[in-house]
């Protein structure tokens, strides 16, 4: 079996510089699910033309739009940059621009001109599950995202919570600790 060889990774995007070039459907899906997962996004959208769902999401969470045809400038302090216009020629311009500055690129709907790639994303407070097919079936992604948010139980952040204080109370050296957390733990995956 081919194995996904991606590594996840977790992004304060309330602390990284994030651009958006395009803002039609695709420009709006990619915006919304990531305001969705992270409302205080540090992101702006450069596009000749917004759509109004764009234009109201934006106003919503303070995200700026740069009304205007993309150009270098825009890539300018920017750590990781989505390209969703509908011509590709300018979506791969920006992923070379992109890449000789060694700024993270994702060309939506093209996996060959991306540095990663989006996944399904499942919050639950605190916890949060990354999903990906390996660009295999996106479908599949949501699929399962649906599945988790339905079967992860809404309690969970509550447990996570009462385990975070614990935590802190133990007081010994790490092994032992690991050990008492692991201990507590156990019934979790045992009891379905
Ligand atoms: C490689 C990747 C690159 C990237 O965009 O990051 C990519 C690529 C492509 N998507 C396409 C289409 C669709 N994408 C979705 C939905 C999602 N796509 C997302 C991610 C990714 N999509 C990355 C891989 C993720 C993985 O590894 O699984 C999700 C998970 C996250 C997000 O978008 O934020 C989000 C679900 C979020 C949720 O609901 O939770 C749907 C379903 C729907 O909308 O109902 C369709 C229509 C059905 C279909 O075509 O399958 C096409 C064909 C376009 C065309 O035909 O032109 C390509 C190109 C290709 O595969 O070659
Ligand atoms: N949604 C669809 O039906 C399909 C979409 N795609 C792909 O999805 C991507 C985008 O599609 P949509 O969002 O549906 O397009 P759209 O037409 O809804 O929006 C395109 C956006 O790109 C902007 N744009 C175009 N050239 C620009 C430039 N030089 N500088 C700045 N902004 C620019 C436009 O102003 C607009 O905001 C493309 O990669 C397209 O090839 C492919 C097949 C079907």
């Amino acid at each position: 079996m081919k194995k996904n060889e991606l590594y996840p990774v977790f992004l304060k995007l309330h602390e990284l510089n994030v651009l958006i070039v395009g803002a039609g459907n695709v420009g709006y899906e990619k915006l919304s699910f990531m305001l969705k997962s992270s409302p205080n996004a540090r992101v702006i959208v450069v596009a000749e033309e917004f759509s109004e769902e764009v234009r109201v999401l934006a106003e919503e969470h303070g995200v700026p739009l740069l009304h205007r045809p993309y150009t270098t400038n825009v890539l300018h302090k920017k750590h990781l940059v989505i390209a969703a216009t509908n011509d590709p020629e300018v979506n791969k311009q920006i992923c070379e621009d992109a890449r000789e500055r060694n700024i993270l690129v994702n060309v939506a709907d093209t996996p060959e001109l991306c540095d990663l790639y989006l996944g399904g994303i499942v919050t639950k407070g605190n916890v949060k599950i990354a999903i990906s097919t390996n660009g295999k079936s996106p479908t599949m992604a949501k699929r399962l995202r649906q599945l988790f948010e339905e079967i992860i139980p809404d309690d969970i952040d509550e447990l996570v919570e009462n385990l975070n204080q614990y935590r802190s109370t133990l007081r010994e050296n790490f092994e032992n600790k690991v050990e008492k957390l692991n201990h507590i733990t156990k019934s979790f995956i045992n009891k379905s």
